[in-house]
C-alpha cells in the first residue's frame, strides 16, 4: 500500500500510517492509530529525507521512496533518535549508501547507542546551522527536550516549512495531509503534549521563544496531520506550556465498597455548586491518557481513595506517581477517602507528589462510610478551594 502523499513541487510525505497501534512504549494509550510522518525533500541539488518510521514500518518508506524512484538521498535529518523515527535509519543508510545521517552531536551519541549507527555516515550540526540542497536551504534550530534532550526542528525558509518531530505531533492515523477538524486534533495533540511534553514546560516556553521569529507557512510534524495554519497549534501550546491555571478541579479516584465513592459524589456537587468545574476520573478503568490533559492546565487536584495495605489503594498510586512525573502546573492538591481501621494513605501520597509545587489542603478521611461530620468537612474543604482559587483570581 502506497501512502506517498505530494505536498507542493520538491516536498513529499513519505511516511506510515499505523491504524492498529492502540498503545505506545506499552504505555500510553492511542484510541486513534498513529502515523510515523517522514518527509522527502528535493532541492535542485540535493535531496533531502526528514526523519524514517518505526521500524515496523520500515517496508512501507521503503516502498514510497521505490514509487517515487528516488535513486540518491544525500541527507537523512534526524530531529529525534527514539525508535519510532529513527528506527528504519539502518536499513535506509543500507538502501542508500551515500546517505549522510545529520543531527545534533547529543543525537549521534545516542542513534550510536540505540541503534548502531557507524559514525562516519553521521554529520553533526550547530544550533543556527544550515545546509544548502540548491534551491532549498535547511536551517537547523536546536529545540532541547521536545520530548528527549538531542531534539532540534529544521526550517527552510524559501519555502517557509518547518520540520518539527515529535514537538507540535499529535498521534492521529489519518489519510489527510493537513489538520481538518481542529477539535479532534486539538485533543489529540492536547493528549500527546501532556502525555510526554509537559514535564518539560518551561524548556518548551523557550524553545517557542526560539520559533517565534520565523515566519511559517506549514509546520510538518512527525506524528499526526501537518498544520497549514500553524497558529492553530502554536498558539495552542503557547497556552499549555503558560503559567495559567483554570478554575477547575481533577478528581481522579478509587473505590472498592462504594465510601469513597459516595464522598466524591457529594464533593463533585459541593464543588459544582461554588462555581468550580470538575473532571472526575475513575480509575478502575479511566484512560490515563484522558486524566493527563486534564492535568495541563487545572488549579487543583484531589485525590479519592479508599485505604489497602495501610497505604492508598494501588491505582490511586499509579495516579499519583503519573502526576508527579508529568509535573503539572497545578497549584492546590488534597486527599480524600475511607479507612477501616488504621491508615497512612494521606502521608504516603503526600510524600509521592514531591515534584509538583502545590500548597496541601486539608484532606478528608472517613472511617468506613462517611457520616455527616464527614460531608460537611468535604464541603469545608470545597469552600477552601474557592477561596483559594478565588485568591489566584480565578473567579469572582
Ligand atoms: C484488600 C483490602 C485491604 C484493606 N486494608 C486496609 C488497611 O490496611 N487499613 C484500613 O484501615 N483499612 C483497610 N481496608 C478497609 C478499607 O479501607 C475500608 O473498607 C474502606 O472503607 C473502603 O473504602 P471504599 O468503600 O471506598 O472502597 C482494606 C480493604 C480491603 C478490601
Amino acid at each position: 500500500m502506497s501512502t506517498v502523499r505530494k505536498i507542493q513541487s520538491g516536498y513529499y510525505a513519505v511516511g506510515a500510517i499505523d491504524w492498529d497501534r492502540r498503545l505506545f512504549d506499552e504505555l500510553i494509550p492511542l484510541p486513534d492509530g498513529t502515523s510515523y510522518n517522514a518527509y522527502l525533500v528535493q532541492g535542485s541539488e540535493k535531496t533531502a529525507l526528514m526523519d524514517t518510521v518505526d521500524p515496523a514500518m520500515t517496508h512501507v518508506l521503503l516502498q514510497n521512496l521505490e514509487q517515487l524512484q528516488v535513486k540518491k538521498i544525500d541527507y537523512v535529518v534526524t530531529h529525534h533518535a527514539e525508535q519510532d523515527h529513527s528506527g528504519a535509519l539502518p536499513r535506509i543508510l543500507e538502501e542508500y549508501p551515500e546517505a549522510i545521517v545529520v543531527c545534533t552531536s547529543k543525537c549521534r551519541d545516542m542513534i550510536i547507542d540505540l541503534l548502531a549507527i557507524p559514525e562516519d555516515r553521521i554529520r553533526t550540526v550547530d544550533d543556527g546551522e544550515t545546509l544548502s540542497l540548491g534551491d532549498k536551504t535547511m536551517q537547523f534550530i536546536h529545540t532541547p527536550w521536545v520530548h528527549w534532550p538531542e531534539t532540534m526542528v529544521t526550517y527552510i525558509p524559501e519555502d517557509r516549512m518547518l520540520f518539527t518531530c515529535d514537538f507540535f505531533g499529535s498521534h492521529l492515523a489519518t489519510s489527510d495531509l493537513y489538520v481538518t477538524d481542529e477539535g479532534i486534533v486539538y485533543e489529540a495533540a492536547k493528549r500527546y503534549y501532556a502525555e510526554i511534553m509537559m514535564p518539560f514546560r518551561k524548556i518548551i516556553q523557550k524553545n517557542l521563544a526560539k520559533l517565534q521569529p520565523l515566519d511559517i507557512r506549514l509546520i510538518a510534524p512527525s506524528h499526526g496531520p501537518m498544520y497549514d495554519k500553524p497558529e492553530f497549534i502554536v498558539n495552542a501550546y503557547k497556552d499549555w506550556v503558560s503559567d495559567a491555571v483554570k478554575n477547575e478541579v481533577v478528581l481522579p479516584y478509587v473505590s472498592m465498597h462504594e465510601s469513597t465513592r459516595k464522598m466524591v459524589e457529594h464533593f463533585v456537587g459541593a464543588l459544582i455548586t461554588r462555581g468550580i468545574g470538575v473532571k472526575q476520573f475513575n480509575l478502575a478503568d479511566a484512560d490515563i491518557g484522558k486524566l493527563a490533559i486534564a492535568l495541563v492546565d487545572t488549579a487543583t487536584i484531589v485525590l479519592g481513595t479508599p485505604t489497602v495495605q495501610v497505604g492508598p489503594h494501588p491505582k490511586a498510586v499509579y495516579a499519583a506517581y503519573l502526576a508527579n512525573a508529568l509535573r503539572p502546573k497545578v497549584r492546590f492538591a488534597s486527599v480524600i477517602g475511607s479507612y477501616g481501621w488504621s491508615t497512612k494513605m494521606v502521608e504516603q501520597i503526600a510524600g509521592m507528589l514531591s515534584n509538583l509545587q502545590i500548597q496541601v489542603l486539608e484532606p478528608v478521611v472517613a472511617k468506613g462510610l462517611p457520616k455527616s461530620e464527614d460531608f460537611q468537612a468535604l464541603d469545608r474543604l470545597a469552600d477552601q478551594i474557592a477561596a483559594k482559587h478565588r485568591e489566584i483570581g480565578l473567579f469572582m
